[in-house]
């Protein structure tokens, strides 16, 4: 059956089954991850994004909300080979179109070869090419969502008590669920802020840690958050996961870029470049570090194109990942990231003799 389209960047239009109706627009990426569905349709990340699974079928073990890392589907649209009732069902629910029933094969070609594209979706009994081409029409490119921070930031800030011993001010540009309780079992207090907060907050909370979230876009539309790492850098910790990362580097003389299709999926290989020991990992980015400036030093790398996957500062105090080391989905590999933050803390908390 043909009742769901997808209008691609340069005109052409794929067709496929409605699995869920509306219409929707967005950057077109695609994520290898052949588990972990209901962790990333809820990850902010992928707010403004149209999200295939190249996987070619999601939703085999049903829907459960302990699972989601956030209240809401985030991407605006899900593409798929064939997605199942539960997952059709959930995302109907939530009033997010999805298709399936096309050859996403083809999809991934195209997004590798010409890079992440805007799309247009339109799915339905009452949908038509020309709707998809429409939304197409509207769709904006992902850096000129200046205020995508607004809409996947807490407006107000949160706490989430672990059992005291340390205090992490989590700037939350779009965090995921499990960065937040990762740091919680460790024995955290966690503040989440709003990813605009002011200086002022933060030295009010006298924090132990200041970390910056993962979330969607471009990282140059966190002035607020990298005003604050310029603010606090080297005198007090700092940690940052994916978009954090990037709004680290970039506020302390480092640079940004675009990837061509980006990072997405659960089996990313990344080397340490002191260890030689190489992990698998999470990741679900379109952006990269290109220059760490000079404070930063580069201390893993990603083995397929060598783009930087941790940077840290002794002196500073800095210590930042570009993939996902909370995982949900994905490999728990990278999980003491988690400690070695804290252990920052722990040098504040209980400071050695020397
Ligand atoms: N997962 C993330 O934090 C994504 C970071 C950023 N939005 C990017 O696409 O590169």
């Amino acid at each position: 059956m043909t009742d769901a389209y997808v209008a691609i960047e340069g005109g052409h239009v794929l067709t496929g089954r409605a699995r869920a109706p509306g219409t929707a627009r967005g950057e077109l990426v695609f994520t290898t991850a052949y588990t972990g569905y209901e962790e990333s349709l809820t990850d902010p990340s992928y707010a403004e994004q149209v999200l295939t699974f190249s996987y070619p079928l999601i939703g085999n073990y049903g829907v459960r909300d302990e699972r989601f890392e956030s209240a809401d589907v985030q991407p605006t649209a899900v593409v798929a080979r064939e997605l199942t009732d539960d997952v059709a069902e959930w995302l109907t629910e939530e009033g997010v179109p999805a298709i399936d029933h096309l050859d996403t094969r083809d999809v991934v070609t195209e997004v590798r070869e010409e890079g992440a594209m805007q799309c247009g979706i339109a799915a339905g009994p009452d949908a038509t090419p020309e709707d998809a081409r429409a939304e197409l029409d509207r769709c904006k490119a992902m850096s000129d969502h200046v205020d995508i921070g607004a809409a996947v930031s807490v407006t107000e800030p949160t706490v989430h008590e672990g059992d005291g011993r340390y205090d992490v001010a989590l700037v939350d540009c779009g965090a995921k669920g499990s960065i937040v309780s990762s740091l919680v079992e460790r024995g955290a207090d966690v503040t989440v802020l709003p990813y605009d907060t002011t200086a002022t907050t933060v030295a009010e909370l006298d924090p132990d840690v200041l970390f910056v979230s993962n979330g969607p876009g471009d990282p140059e539309n966190f002035g607020a958050a990298q005003e604050l790492v310029g603010e606090f850098a080297g005198e007090v910790p700092i940690a940052g996961i994916c978009l954090g990362q990037q709004i680290v580097a970039s506020a302390l003389g480092g640079r940004t870029e675009k990837m061509t299709f980006g990072h997405r999926g659960v089996n990313q290989p990344v080397r340490d470049l002191e260890t030689g020991q190489v992990v698998m990992t999470t990741q679900n980015h379109g952006y990269t570090v290109a220059e760490p400036g000079d404070d930063l030093d580069v201390t893993q790398v990603n083995v397929n194109d060598d783009t930087p996957e941790g940077l840290e500062s002794d002196a500073l105090d800095v210590l930042t990942r570009q993939y996902h080391p909370e995982a949900n989905p994905g490999p728990h590999d990278s999980l003491g990231f988690f400690d070695d933050v804290l252990g920052m803390a722990e040098a504040r908390v209980a400071p050695t003799a020397d």
